[in-house]
């Protein structure tokens, strides 16, 4: 897969609190959240963290599936749905969580399913905003975003040294 020149590196202590003023800001928007609906994978760790912040326990999830290289999406498969549950009044009162809007693609999806929902992600670039209520932290549609549970740690090259031999 290409990755695109820019990479914006994201420790576990600078997600964590990320997702917590996620939690402050979406608390200013309403203090009597129903559910958080959280969309897979990437949404499941801010999900966690903004459910504790704001005392939330009924969460559900969408999970999808999709294939795309860093500035494009591919065909997006559902392979659970939201519960009923959750639909009455197009999901009033429901706050979504991702951890990230790119091409805004999954967010166009989910929102089709619960239009009422409020949209929530802790990253968002340029081409997904419009899809997205609240997010903290605007990050450019050229730069890769490495989010902690997909990094570990290894053996860096000097600076002085890298492309020698
Ligand atoms: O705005 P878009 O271009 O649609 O991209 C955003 C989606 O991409 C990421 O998920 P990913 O497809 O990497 O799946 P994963 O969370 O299961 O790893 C992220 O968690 C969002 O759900």
């Amino acid at each position: 897969m290409a990755l695109p020149d820019k990479s914006f590196p994201v420790s576990w202590d600078q997600f964590h609190r990320d997702a917590r003023a996620l939690a402050w800001r979406v608390a200013s928007v309403s203090k009597e959240w129903k559910a958080i609906v959280t969309i897979t994978r990437g949404g499941l760790v801010p999900a966690a963290i903004v459910s504790r912040e704001l005392e939330i326990r009924v969460i559900e999830t969408v999970c999808v599936a999709s294939y795309h290289d860093y500035d494009t999406q591919g065909q997006i498969n559902v392979l659970k749905k939201i519960s009923a549950d959750l639909l009455t009044d197009e999901g009033q009162g429901v706050l979504i969580i991702d951890d990230l809007t790119d091409t805004g693609k999954t967010a166009e999806l989910v929102r089709s399913m619960i239009p009422k929902a409020h949209f929530a992600t802790v990253y968002a670039k340029p081409k997904g905003m419009p899809q997205v209520d609240t997010f903290i932290t605007e990050v450019s549609q050229d730069t890769w975003i490495f989010f902690p549970w997909d990094m570990g740690f290894t053996y860096q090259e000097p600076i002085a040294g890298a492309g020698k031999g």
